[in-house]
């Protein structure tokens, strides 16, 4: 059964994916078929999932799912929510003070909360269900811990006794409310439906990765990409450092519109919004297409090219618009530029590019956008017939990221002083 996700996030999407694959359904997401949905502001979190969810079956023809997830606590006996979306404020730090404040005197045994995701399945004739996950604990008299994200250093899970900000993105999501909820949606739906035959082989369960050795706290870093298929390169080529990687699925904010007119412009824009967003530093990538033949179209405008939604659409207006081009006057360059972002406003930079080909056909199924068109002379293939591993030695991104993994060879940088004259 296939069931839209109401999430433009293609990171939550294909978590939501793993998680569901017991019950056999195919997770799309809002990126894949775009249907209308409502803003609702004024709702409750109930009431805006439900809403939601209801509106995208309805606009789909099938079943869809939606959620929304909130901290609740009793202030002078009223239950308020706090969410992302928590007053004009629109910076991490900004929000847990206010909230602090907004609690200030308040003795620990009046601080209980409750964090918690609403699900809602909705079918295309307007039944409806509606799941629930909880996570108990406390907010705290101060901010213990600055490296968080957004509410996690002030949210103390009473069951792990530690804040959200001193957990790892696993252990995160092992106690999350959303996870929960996913948990009752599948009970609910497998306690619904007739068992499979006992004579079916029992699946594998996937071999666990070794844990990574102990490490001096490593520092904790948001990947601030929407795109999963960069966010894998990202995750692969960071791996050396030992970072602790979150990502939007952690702590899921939409990115500034990128208005830059240079990918170091829009990496700066997405990864200073990033951080300010969640109060720990911030990894964004902006890259593109240049083609020679087009005076370096399409350039920042990369991944809205032609208007077009989807990376198939893309390439075919790419092919349409070099039909008159031939041979290697078909010549172009990927560039990628990585900005990783300091809370404190400091920023570094760094910039990779690859040259090679566009192609008069698609050709291999891996990667990611342009990756079946893009042709690597040198390698013979396109970056979709390449492993991860083989197009990060000849990409734009792997030679950025190599230029970040020198630079913090021995931890961060030291950082340049300028005296002005
Ligand atoms: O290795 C690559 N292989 C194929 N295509 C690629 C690659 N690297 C960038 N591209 C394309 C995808 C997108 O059409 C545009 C980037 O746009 P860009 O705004 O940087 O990324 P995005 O909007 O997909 O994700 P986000 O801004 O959330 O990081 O260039
Ligand atoms: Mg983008």
């Amino acid at each position: 059964m296939r069931v839209l996700a109401t999430t433009t996030n293609p990171l939550k999407a294909q978590r939501l994916q793993e998680l569901l694959r017991p019950l056999g359904w195919q997770v799309i997401s809002l990126a894949e078929q775009q249907v209308p949905i409502p803003e609702v502001p004024h709702l409750s979190p109930l009431d805006s999932a439900l809403v939601r969810a209801a509106a995208a079956a309805k606009a789909s023809g099938i079943p869809a799912i939606a959620d929304e997830s909130v901290f609740e606590l009793q202030v002078n006996g009223k239950l308020e929510h706090y969410s992302m979306h928590f007053g004009p404020w629109n910076t991490a730090l900004e929000r847990n003070l206010r909230l602090l404040e907004r609690l200030r005197g308040l003795p620990i045994e009046r601080r209980g909360a409750r964090f918690i995701t609403v699900m809602a399945l909705a079918q295309p004739s307007g039944a409806l269900e509606v799941f629930q996950g909880e996570t108990a604990g406390l907010i705290l008299q101060r901010m213990e811990n600055q490296g968080g994200i957004g509410y996690d250093p002030l949210f103390f899970v009473t069951e792990a006794s530690k804040t959200l900000a001193d957990m790892t993105p696993e252990e995160r999501e092992a106690v999350s409310p959303w996870r929960r909820a996913v948990e009752r949606l599948v009970e609910a739906q497998q306690a619904s439906k007739p068992r499979l035959q006992p004579s079916m082989p029992a699946a594998q369960p996937e071999a666990k990765p070794e844990p990574p050795p102990p490490q001096p706290t490593p520092m904790r870093v948001l990947v601030a990409t929407s795109n999963a298929g960069k966010f894998k390169e990202l995750r692969e080529g960071l791996a050396p450092l030992g970072w602790q990687l979150f990502s939007l699925l952690d702590y899921p904010f939409k990115l500034p519109h990128e208005d830059g007119s240079t990918f170091e412009d829009n990496a700066m824009l997405k990864a200073a919004f990033a951080t300010k967003q969640v109060g720990i530093p911030a990894l964004a990538d902006d890259s593109g297409l240049e083609v020679e033949a087009l005076q370096g179209e399409p350039g920042v405008y990369s991944a809205r090219y032609g208007g077009k939604s989807s990376d198939t659409e893309r390439n075919l207006y790419l092919l349409d618009r070099l039909r008159h081009v031939k041979g290697e006057e078909r010549r172009a360059k990927f560039v990628a530029v990585l900005v990783l972002a300091y809370p404190d406003g400091h920023l570094e930079a760094y910039r990779g590019e690859a040259h090679g080909l566009i192609l008069e056909a698609p050709r291999g199924e891996g990667g990611f956008g342009y990756d079946p068109l893009f042709y690597v002379p040198e390698a013979g293939k396109t970056f979709a017939e390449m492993s991860l591993e083989e197009k990060a030695h000849y990409s734009h991104r792997g030679k950025a990221l190599r230029a970040l993994l020198e630079a913090h060879r021995n931890g961060p940088p030291p950082r340049e002083i300028v005296v002005l004259e």
